[in-house]
């Protein structure tokens, strides 16, 4: 097991990555104030975990309810936390009491907005189960749910006490998700991190191939990344929207073709490459660069072209952005391989031409 520490101060967390930590109950007993938890969870991921980490924590003596909500970005929505908060209310959980998210981004996002508002606040533990929670939604404590309208509309910002990822889980993952995930991966490479960028030129067959030590390399190394960005700007005043990277293209395609029809990180894939044509646009990338970016992303077995959703929808889709200021979009464009940036300075046109040009029908 190796940990690394997301630094805020005294609510600073531990991330503790490794095989087998799920039945390892005296990782998270510390972090309990009372022996009394909730673990939420999906039909999905419940079958396949639930029973572990809850015969591990039953066996140290904490008294646990299991919730179990469908699976689906769907369902990452106002009804599903309303079922949570029924059951925590109807088994009277009380403040000391544990939330714990098992499963992937959906399910941490939830949990942890959740935990945030029941009660106005009681603790919670993250177990990513899939490559994407596992590098990136998991730590820095933005939690939410989604609107009809828009991506994450309606959230908070909540940190755990304590990220547990189990790398065994990965092993039930589908290709699919996996690919997901490297989405995320691939952003750190981009925004701050061009060695972490070569590297993963170099190994993403290893990483596609699940080997263990690349798949432990490459999620510590996110983390690091992001863990970084997360200490310096918590609630994004600044720095952390580099973390947005391809969100602003990605977050419309996820709402404009129905949730659940692309997944969170093929639409982060594809925005990706369109921001790093516009950023060529804007006279920051080469060709040559921007074709490192697409033939990644291709090899992550990752689109690298949007959905024609048709101009208008992308333009009302992105100016509900929550980087919007002043009714203009800001976008995270990269000034080269490794160096993000935060602008509004982007000519309408440019936009315009980088979605027409980055279409495929679907
Ligand atoms: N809070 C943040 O900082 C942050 C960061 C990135 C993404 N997100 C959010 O995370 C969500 C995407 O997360 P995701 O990609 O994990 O999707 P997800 O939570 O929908 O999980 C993907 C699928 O894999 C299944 N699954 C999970 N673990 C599994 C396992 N070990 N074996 C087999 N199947 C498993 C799930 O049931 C689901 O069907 C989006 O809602 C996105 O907005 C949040
Ligand atoms: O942690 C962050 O900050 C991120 O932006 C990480 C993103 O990968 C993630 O998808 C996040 O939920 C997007 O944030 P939002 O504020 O645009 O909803
Ligand atoms: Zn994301």
């Amino acid at each position: 097991m190796q940990t690394l520490t997301v630094d805020l101060g005294a609510r600073s967390y531990p991330i503790h990555v490794g095989a087998g930590l799920i039945g390892r109950a005296e990782l998270i007993l510390p972090h309990l104030p009372m022996p009394r938890v909730a673990i939420v969870t999906n039909s999905t991921v419940g079958p396949l975990y639930l029973d572990t980490l809850r015969a591990a924590l039953e066996d140290a003596g904490v008294s646990v309810l299991p919730i179990v909500v469908p699976d689906g970005e769907q369902y990452k929505n106002a009804e599903t936390l309303g079922h949570i908060y029924d059951a925590l209310l109807a088994a009277r959980m009380e403040r000391k009491g544990t939330l714990i998210a098992l499963g992937g981004g959906v399910i941490g996002d939830l949990t942890g907005f959740a935990a945030a508002t029941y009660l106005r606040g009681v603790p919670f533990i993250q177990v990513p189960t899939t490559l994407l929670a596992q590098v990136d939604s998991s730590v820095g404590g933005k939690t939410g749910i989604n609107h009809p309208l828009g991506k994450n509309m309606i959230g908070a910002f909540y940190q755990p006490r304590l990220v547990l990822a189990d790398t065994d889980t990965l092993d039930t993952l589908p290709d699919r998700e996996l690919s997901a995930g490297l989405a995320e991966v691939i952003k750190y490479g981009l925004i701050r991190d061009a060695a972490f960028f070569a590297w993963l030129e170099e190994n993403m067959e290893r990483l596609l191939a699940r080997d263990g030590e690349a798949l432990t390399f490459a999620i510590l190394r996110s983390c690091r990344n992001k863990a970084e960005v997360v200490a310096a700007d918590e609630r994004e005043g600044g720095l952390r929207a580099i973390l947005n990277l391809g969100h602003t293209f990605g977050h419309a395609i996820e709402a404009g073709l129905g949730y659940g029809v692309w997944l969170h990180g093929e639409a982060v894939a594809a925005g990706m490459v369109l921001a790093a044509d516009l950023s060529r646009r804007l006279g920051w990338l080469t060709v040559a660069e921007v074709e490192r970016v697409r033939r990644l992303v291709r090899r992550a077995r990752l689109p690298d072209r949007a959905p024609d959703l048709g101009l208008p929808r992308y333009q009302a889709l992105m100016g509900l952005d929550k980087k919007v200021e002043g009714g203009r979009v800001r976008f995270v464009l990269l000034k080269r391989l490794g160096e993000a940036v935060v602008t509004a300075d982007v000519p309408e046109a440019l936009a315009a031409a980088t979605i027409e040009e980055n279409v495929a029908s679907v």
